[in-house]
């Protein structure tokens, strides 16, 4: 298959990334980043998780953030910022902050499931199913993610059609997009292929995103490998931040300025600016204390 001629990236930083900081990260911080990165050009954010607090208590500022974003002004036009929705609770209270989009998140291992969310992948299904109903209902899109697509921390190898089973669900149920998940980035790209080809049987391509993180250093070479097999839209954090609660060693997402250059490089187009972008990983690194994990972010830095 051509490589397509644009990616649509969905920067998942806010969320994604800052989830599993110890720290607090003050409210003014993760909007300041959020504006950051619409100001670098991206048109989809993923910005919050109403999830619980006790379970990640670095996203337990839900509520001031995107009511901020969509109800006070402090969202761009023509940016779509998205949240994380477990469950009915959550859903309802991302409606009342005026959200537009939001995402439910299952897994393609058992275990993972019970970690993340508390409940087996067949419970989590039967959870979802009102939450896209009712957030359809109010004319909220909703996107599916399937963690664990490439490896599971607990279960280790999964098979490509155990992926398959839980996108198709997501997609039947009305999820406009389901993102596959590398949570733990043990994915190679004979792998990654394999994965998708099994997943697009069941679900069309061009539904369906990538969202690797790099733990093993492979998330670039498994992005190159998919964008020949269809996949058009890439999900990525600034400075490569983040790693998730339940999967202990896990590291970051794919870094965003990493995915730019790769794509400038394809030919491939994106709407995010490659200078811009760098000095946002550069920033909030610096703001946070973390290591920028993005390599052409601290070379594009570098040379000014
Ligand atoms: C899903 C639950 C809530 C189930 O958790 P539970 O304990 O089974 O739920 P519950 O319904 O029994 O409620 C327990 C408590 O949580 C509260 N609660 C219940 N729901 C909510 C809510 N929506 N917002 C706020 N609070 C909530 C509820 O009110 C109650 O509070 P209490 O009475 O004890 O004070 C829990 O397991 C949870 O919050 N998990 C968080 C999981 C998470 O955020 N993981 C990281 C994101 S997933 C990820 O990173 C992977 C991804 C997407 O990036 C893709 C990839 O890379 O693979």
């Amino acid at each position: 298959m051509a490589l397509p001629a644009s990616v649509r990236i969905v920067e998942v930083g806010p969320r994604d990334g800052l989830q599993n900081e110890p720290d607090p990260i003050t409210t003014a911080t993760k909007l300041e980043l959020v504006e950051r990165l619409a100001k670098a050009g991206h048109r989809h954010i993923e910005a919050a998780s109403f999830v619980s607090p006790k379970w990640v208590p670095q996203m337990a500022d839900h509520r001031e953030v995107m009511t901020a974003l969509m109800r006070e002004g402090k969202g761009q036009p023509g940016v779509r910022y998205s949240a994380l929705t477990p469950n009915l609770k959550g859903l309802e209270a991302a409606i009342e902050c005026g959200v537009d989009e939001v995402a439910v998140f299952g897994a393609a291992s058992e275990s993972f499931s019970q970690k993340n969310i508390n409940c087996s992948i067949a419970e989590s299904l039967e959870r979802f199913a009102p939450v896209v109903e009712r957030a359809r209902d109010q004319g909220i899109q909703v996107r599916g993610y399937v963690s664990c697509v490439l490896g599971c921390p607990y279960e280790g190898e999964i098979a490509p059609e155990q992926v398959a089973a839980v996108a198709r669900a997501l997609d039947e149920m009305g999820c406009y997009e389901v993102s596959l998940g590398d949570t733990i980035g043990t994915g190679t790209p004979i792998n990654a292929r394999r994965m998708l080809e099994a997943v697009a049987r069941d679900v069309p391509v061009e539904r369906l995103a990538a969202h690797f993180h790099d733990t093993y250093g492979q998330a670039l070479a498994n992005l190159a490998a998919v964008l020949e097999d269809g996949i058009q839209v890439i999900d990525s954090s600034v400075a490569g931040l983040g790693g998730c609660p339940y999967a202990k060693g896990a590291s970051g997402n794919v870094a965003t300025e990493d995915v730019v250059y790769l794509l400038e490089g394809l030919g491939i187009e994106t709407t995010v600016d490659l200078e811009r972008i760098a000095a946002v990983g550069d920033w909030i690194t610096r703001a946070i204390g973390r290591p920028n994990r993005s390599k052409a972010g601290v070379a594009v830095v570098a040379k000014g």
